[in-house]
């Protein structure tokens, strides 16, 4: 059986050019779709497994990535967008009609990712983004229905991808959050 993680890399992970100097992302409505603009590429592309993150229909994990807040505008049809989940850290930007989150921002300034929004690069007119290099809160899936059987095919199967699996986020992720922290307590 065929392990479905997200279909942007169910064939396989596509390189980034390595220039991508960033694009419009679009939601799935045909009328009147909602246009956000990023400047400059993605960071931290991975896969997620969270149950907040938005999957496109049928996938296990959602693709998402970061791209710093000021690079972020919106475009067209904003008036489509309300916040998914007001009291979660990261406020997802959904188009009411269609479900897409088309970005999720943080306003706690305290935040150890504060001043980056999160996207979904599949929504991406262009293509070229950086690549997915990692797979994040794989056993959260289990929280969305997915069978505890299936997890060890899930986790090999993210590797063969050259997604390491991991069930928070990846270990320079977390040193980063550790040292925001640390620093926090010292101030
Ligand atoms: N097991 C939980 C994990 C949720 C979670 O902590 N997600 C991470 C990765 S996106 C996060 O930073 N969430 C903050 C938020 O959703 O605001 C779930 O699947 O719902
Ligand atoms: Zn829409
Ligand atoms: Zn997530």
């Amino acid at each position: 059986m065929t392990v479905h993680i997200h279909p942007s890399i169910d064939s396989g992970v596509k390189k980034g050019s390595g220039s991508f100097a960033g694009g419009t992302l679009v939601c799935k409505c045909k009328d009147r779709p909602v246009k956000v603009g990023i400047k400059g590429d993605v960071a931290h592309n991975h896969a997620c497994g969270c149950t907040k993150c938005w999957k496109p229909e049928g996938a296990a994990f959602s693709v998402v990535a970061v791209v710093p807040r000021d690079n972020v505008s919106v475009l067209e049809n904003g008036d489509k967008l309300q916040i998914v989940d007001t009291s979660a850290a990261i406020q997802r930007y959904a188009c009411k009609v269609c479900g897409t989150h088309m970005y999720g921002r943080i306003e706690n300034k305290g935040h150890p990712f504060y001043g980056l929004d999160f996207i979904h690069p599949e929504l991406f007119t262009e293509g070229g983004w950086s690549a997915p290099g990692f797979a994040a809160f794989v056993s959260s899936v289990i929280e969305s229905g997915v069978p505890p059987a299936e997890m060890t095919g899930i986790r090999s199967r993210l590797k063969e991808l050259g997604l390491e699996p991991y069930d928070c986020l990846s270990p320079p992720l977390m040193d980063a959050i550790a040292t925001h922290v640390a620093k926090s307590k010292a101030a």
